[in-house]
């Protein structure tokens, strides 16, 4: 690694615990140079340059522990992120949890076609797949389902429940935790689905900002 951000990024995955290969170190930093390539035309995130890295990179790549912690009670589990976008937090947990295969949904075509040129940059087109889609189309089941920023619980939940896998996970991105819980009461008293709940609080380098993970199975 000899990106612009190689100090920043040290720093961030020593402080999350994360320990990276210099490939996956690559991976990150040809990601980083693909969003900060095509932001201008696609639109594709509000931030640069370091604070790209805080609120994008950084922000995705909290929940790792969490998250590796609980697909370790799955064989091989596969992952879906819904919303992608960009493909946050999908690409940087791809990166991450390298042993492991994905899917990104996102059904607006711009976004997708930067999606199919970010895979082929950081080379995981192999393992993550992309389904160019309404996450109402998906047919698939996955064991591990992420997103970030895409909607309020209670108007996704009831669409998520047909494609997660039998004691599956749905790990949200979210933010202070009272709201959070606040999401939680509408979804018990709204979605046709039920769901258990439980909310981590997150800790991201360099960003002075609540975050949390919050973490919902079906019963
Ligand atoms: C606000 S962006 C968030 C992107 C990314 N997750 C992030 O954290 O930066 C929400 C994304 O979800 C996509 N999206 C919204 N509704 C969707 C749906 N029903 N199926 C698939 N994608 C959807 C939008 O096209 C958009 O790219």
């Amino acid at each position: 690694m000899s990106g612009k951000y190689e100090a920043l990024i040290k720093e961030g995955l020593d402080a999350m615990q994360l320990s990276f290969s210099a490939e996956q170190l690559q991976q990150l930093e040809r990601y980083i140079a693909e969003v900060e390539l095509f932001n201008p035309i696609y639109k594709l995130v509000g931030a640069e340059g370091d604070d790209l890295v805080i609120r994008h990179i950084f922000d995705s790549l909290s929940a790792v522990g969490k998250i590796g912690e609980f697909a370790r009670q799955y064989e091989t589990p596969s992952f879906a992120d819904l919303g992608s976008g960009a493909g946050l937090p999908g690409i940087p947990l791809a990166i991450a949890l390298n042993a492991y295969p994905f899917t990104l949904v996102e059904r607006m075509e711009r976004r997708v076609n930067f999606l199919r040129n970010a895979l082929v940059a950081t080379g995981l087109s192999e393992r993550v797949q992309i389904a160019a889609q309404d996450l109402k189309q998906v047919r698939q089941h996955f064991d591990v389902i992420t997103f970030r920023a895409f909607r309020p619980l209670v108007e996704i939940l009831d669409d998520v429940a047909p494609i997660l896998s039998d004691g599956g996970l749905v790990c949200a991105y979210k933010g202070i935790g009272e709201q959070v819980e606040s999401e939680l009461i509408q979804v018990a008293s709204q979605c046709k689905s039920r769901w258990s709940a439980e909310v981590f609080p997150l800790t991201v380098p360099h960003l002075d900002a609540n975050r949390t993970l919050c973490v919902l199975t079906k019963i």
